[in-house]
């Protein structure tokens, strides 16, 4: 192995201060006199230069549409759609620094993590991990800076056993400062069991695929609809936020293809009814940027970008480029779970969430700040595999060990 190969040290892990530097800097946009090269914050020596866009300025792909038709190059931008279009049909007077920009533009500055190692990561575990294992990585998910941690699911035990530990968990934790630790529950029963045991805050779980909502909740899309406007309307007396989810976004096991309607009623009804966040579920990781950005069109119609999150899961490896669409979309919360762990009981062959460590580290290669301590996760990561037995399903971390 020469030494270009070999993998970084923790000590030596891509910044802003190096990658950053290299790219930023080659179109010579950014000087000292703070010019705002539209590239978002630049950094010389450690000084900050620049102003990164927020997310009320996103670039939202349909405007692309829109400004195109009054372009005097009809061929600017990428067709939507077109999976033949050449997308290096630029205009001749667009050079690589306006490409840049428009690759950089909507791009938030800060992105809100949700990790949800601890509830999505083990609920499909074969063997039963004990509550104090669940506890000890919940305490080192939030030492790492992780401010949304999704404990647990108040969901029936004949259906996932590997979580009817709900409220002994939820009890142990339910007083730690600095996070805060959403629960799933299917219906009233699995809320009221969530708030007696001291849950904070909770999500709801629907889905576009009828086929999947039978299969995962025993229901059909409606009467989830229903349940869940129980629950929010209960959880509203008591102040508790409510998320909502909805999966199969992009395909479902037992149907195949979603269209981006179907998943924009969903959210909607999801949104309406009171969800302060819609998280859109790629639950068996079948998406690729050329699925999910209608699918996200066809929301963003409906539901404000700034309520949306992404939650991928990996199974083709299409999470990161995934994240980054939804990313120079607008949105600004991601979904990830510790060293990758994850897939859900009911999707057959789903494999586990986008890995945060490595969303992590590519946000931080982008200058988008998480809070998140990339080397405490890694070290987080490395915990929750050396119990499982198993090697981290996080690239980072792989690259990092090797
Ligand atoms: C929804 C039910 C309960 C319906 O299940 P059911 O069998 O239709 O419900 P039921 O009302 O007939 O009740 C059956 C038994 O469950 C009990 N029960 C009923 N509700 C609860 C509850 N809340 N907590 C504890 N127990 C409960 C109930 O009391 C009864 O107990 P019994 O009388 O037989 O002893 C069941 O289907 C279930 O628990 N499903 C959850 C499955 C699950 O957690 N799947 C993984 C979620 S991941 C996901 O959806 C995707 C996501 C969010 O990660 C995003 C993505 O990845 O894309």
């Amino acid at each position: 192995m020469s030494s270009l190969e070999e993998p970084l040290g923790l000590d030596n892990l891509p910044s802003l201060s190096t990658i950053d530097l290299s790219r930023r800097f080659s179109s010579n946009r950014c000087s000292t006199s703070g010019e705002d090269s539209g590239l978002g914050y630049c950094w010389i020596e450690g000084k900050m230069c620049g102003s990164f866009n927020g997310y009320k300025e996103a670039f939202i792909w349909r405007n692309h549409k829109r400004e195109s038709t009054h372009n005097e190059c009809e061929n600017r931008y990428p067709s939507k759609h077109t999976t033949n279009h050449q997308h290096t049909s630029y205009c001749n007077d667009t050079g690589p620094r306006d490409i840049t920009n428009k690759i950089f533009k909507g791009m938030p500055s800060y992105v809100k993590i949700v990790e949800v190692g601890p509830r999505d990561g083990l609920q499909n575990e074969k063997n039963m991990v004990p509550t104090s294992v669940k506890i000890e990585l919940i305490h080192r998910l939030i030492s790492s800076g992780l401010s949304v941690v999704e404990a647990t699911s108040f969901v029936s035990p004949k259906w996932v056993p590997q979580l009817a530990d709900a409220k002994d968990v939820v009890e142990a934790v339910k007083n730690i400062e600095g996070a805060r630790l959403p629960v799933l529950t299917p219906n009233l029963k699995g809320f009221e069991a969530a708030v007696a045991a001291g849950a904070k805050e909770i999500a709801v779980f629907a889905s576009a695929s009828e086929s999947f909502s039978k299969a995962n909740i025993n229901c059909t899309i409606e009467e989830s609809l229903a349940r869940y406007r129980d629950v929010v309307n209960a959880s509203k007396k008591l102040n508790i936020p409510v998320r909502g989810y909805v999966s199969c976004v992009v395909g479902c096991p037992v149907e195949g293809a979603i269209s981006p309607s179907k998943v924009a009623y969903v959210a909607k009804q999801l949104h309406e009814m009171g969800c302060m966040e819609i998280s859109l579920g790629d639950t068996i990781g079948i998406g690729t940027p050329g699925t999910v950005v209608p699918m996200l069109e066809a929301v963003m119609e409906v539901v404000p970008v700034e309520k949306l999150a992404v939650h991928f899961h990996d199974t083709y490896g299409q999470s990161l480029p995934n994240i980054l669409v939804s990313l120079q979309m607008g949105i600004s919360v991601v979904d990830t779970s510790v060293a990758g762990l994850g897939g859900c009981p009911y999707a057959k062959g789903a494999s586990g969430n986008v890995a945060t460590e490595d969303v992590v580290y590519m946000l931080n290669g982008l200058g988008i700040k998480t809070n998140v301590d990339l080397r405490k996760v890694l070290q987080t990561g490395d915990f929750i595999c050396k119990y499982l037995g198993r090697q981290s399903g996080s690239k980072v971390a792989v690259a990092y060990k090797m």
